[in-house]
């Protein structure tokens, strides 16, 4: 016998940093609603992304810290790999608190939870799969996707050989985060924020580590001055980084020491090298969780690469249906996705829950949109980069008549210096006409948060000068932030 269709006034489909608190809100301004989750109530940020993985950087670090205490004059005996079973205990510790504290809230809010596959079977109908098999239909008239991404293997010859042969020595960015062990040699395939969090962390807790990285620089979004300076900073670190060199095809030995061997193509010098590695970590990229939703049921439409095209109200190709998160492309970033739950709280006047752009008062729909100016975002590694708003690239060379840039070495701040963290660079793009703040990178210690400041200073339409005159407790790393401009020159 089907299933008795329930009929809901929201359907939230996926548990990701906008669904999670959407399905409350939802609750709260008296629409009964459906959350509907296949994996872990948080989604990735607090499964699989950026909870666990700043848990483990922490044990890095401290592993980092503890083998230079002899250089502060604290004796220290690190010898080996880390304790990864404690290393994982923690992390595990840690992303269950959250994804409880997340359970209870929906709970108490009144949010209906189906933990099962959601599937399109009509425009605004759903069905649900659990894993025994048991399946529920479900419908409403508002429908939130916010299903988001998981790891995407590249084509690379070989690879399903290795797969089958040794499947647990072939990681993605979740399976990596569950190992007993430090492996003894890590190929990293991959040079963006998954591929270096991940390679740096291995480094430090015991691995070796090589980073093999298609594009031309690490990093491939920064300007290519920061980039080096983080390149420098792994290499520092004992980690052997391959920029320019293409993965061709890989192999596997399972009797052999290193059971891996990974030929690459390097572009510099049309050479082609081998790599050998106990394990290997796939982290070139994610894609769009919307190819298991059967969305042609319901007529939202997707680009060729998955992700579904939205305008900036987060409106899909059907009214009453909208998308949010890094299922409707990138940047993929859980502050951007929690935006987009503004952005929906907001038009859809989701009271009791005023925000600061409606001051308590009803506000019109289409009165808040997705377009920010300068969405923020931390690489971290360590030190981290931290950046906010334009590169130098993202500014054509016809249109900078007008554009000054500062750079200064981390080793110039007096901070950085006595805690002996004086890696990195702080990079500033400014107006030179009318002293506005454009951009700003830190690669630096807590360059995440020396960022912060300066968003802030944007936020406010502060001037560069305005932060050069300012008083700052010293001695803080944002005190830097009197001194950078005085390495501004013409672009
Ligand atoms: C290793 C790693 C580290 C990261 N670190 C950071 C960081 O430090 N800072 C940062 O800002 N971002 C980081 N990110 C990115 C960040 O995790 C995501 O941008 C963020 O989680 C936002 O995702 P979302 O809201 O779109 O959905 P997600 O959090 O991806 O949640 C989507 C949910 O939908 C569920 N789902 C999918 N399909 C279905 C279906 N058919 N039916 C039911 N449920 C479904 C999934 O199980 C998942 O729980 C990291 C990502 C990774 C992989
Ligand atoms: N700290 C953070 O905020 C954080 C951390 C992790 C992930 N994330 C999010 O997750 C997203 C995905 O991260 P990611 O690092 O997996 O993807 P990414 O797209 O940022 O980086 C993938 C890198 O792999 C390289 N590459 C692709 N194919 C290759 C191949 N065949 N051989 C060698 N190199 C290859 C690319 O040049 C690129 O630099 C990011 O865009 C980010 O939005 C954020």
């Amino acid at each position: 016998m089907a299933p008795e269709t329930k009929v809901f006034d929201a359907i939230v489909i996926g548990s990701g940093q906008s669904g999670t608190p959407l399905a409350t809100a939802l609750v709260k301004s008296g629409r009964k609603t459906a959350l509907v989750e296949k994996s872990h109530i948080g989604g990735c940020c607090i499964n699989e992304g950026c909870t666990p993985t700043k848990t483990l950087i922490a044990s890095g670090r401290a592993a980092y810290m503890a083998r230079r205490g002899p250089g502060y004059g604290i004796p220290s005996h690190v010898d080996g790999a880390a304790d990864m079973i404690k290393v994982r205990q923690r992390k595990r510790d840690i992303v269950s608190n959250w994804r409880e504290g997340g359970e209870k809230r929906l709970k108490n809010a009144g949010v209906t939870v189906f933990m099962g596959d959601a599937k399109f079977v009509g425009e605004k109908e759903i069905t649900v799969e659990s894993d025994v098999g048991q399946e529920e239909v479900l419908k409403a008239n508002l429908i939130f996707i916010n299903v988001g991404e998981r790891p995407a293997a590249p084509p690379l010859d070989g690879l399903e050989g290795v797969i089958a042969t040794l499947p647990e020595k072939v990681l993605d960015s979740t399976s990596i985060q569950e190992l007993g062990e430090v492996p003894e040699s890590l190929i990293v395939l991959g040079g963006g924020y998954v591929g270096l969090e991940f390679a740096q962390l291995f480094q430090r807790l015991g691995s070796k580590v090589h980073v093999i990285q298609r594009a031309k620089q690490l990093l491939p979004r920064e300007d290519p001055d920061l980039a080096e300076s983080m390149k420098d900073i792994l290499m520092e670190d004992g980690l052997k980084v391959h920029c320019s060199t293409e993965a061709k095809h890989i192999t596997v030995d399972p009797l052999a020491q290193q059971p891996i061997t990974l030929t690459t193509h390097s572009k510099l010098d049309d050479s082609t090298s081998t790599v050998t590695g106990t394990h290997i970590l796939l982290a070139t990229g994610r894609r769009p969780n919307t190819d298991t939703l059967n969305l042609a049921a319901s007529g939202v439409q997707t680009d060729s690469t998955g992700y579904i095209p939205t305008n900036e109200y987060l409106e899909t190709s059907v009214p009453g249906i909208y998308a949010l998160g890094d299922c409707k492309g990138p940047p993929a970033f859980t502050h951007v996705s929690y935006d987009d739950f503004r952005v929906i709280r907001d038009n859809l006047d989701l009271l009791p829950y005023p925000s600061a752009s409606s001051f308590g008062k009803p506000i019109k729909p289409h009165s808040i949109n997705t377009r920010k100016s300068a969405i923020p975002y931390v690489c971290y590694t360590d030190p981290q980069l931290g950046h906010v708003g334009l590169h130098l690239h993202d500014i054509p060379t016809s249109e900078r008549k007008n554009i000054q840039v500062a750079k200064m070495p981390m080793s110039y701040v007096a901070r950085a210096l006595e805690t002996d963290e004086s890696r990195g660079m702080m990079k500033a793009v400014v107006n030179g006409e009318t002293g506005d703040i454009l951009g700003f990178s830190c690669i630096g210690i807590e360059g995440g948060e020396i960022m912060a400041v300066v968003q802030t200073a944007m936020m406010g339409g502060l001037k560069w000068w305005d932060l050069r005159e300012a008083i700052w407790a010293h001695p803080s790393l944002a005190e830097s932030l009197n001194n950078i401009w005085g390495y501004l020159e013409d672009a």
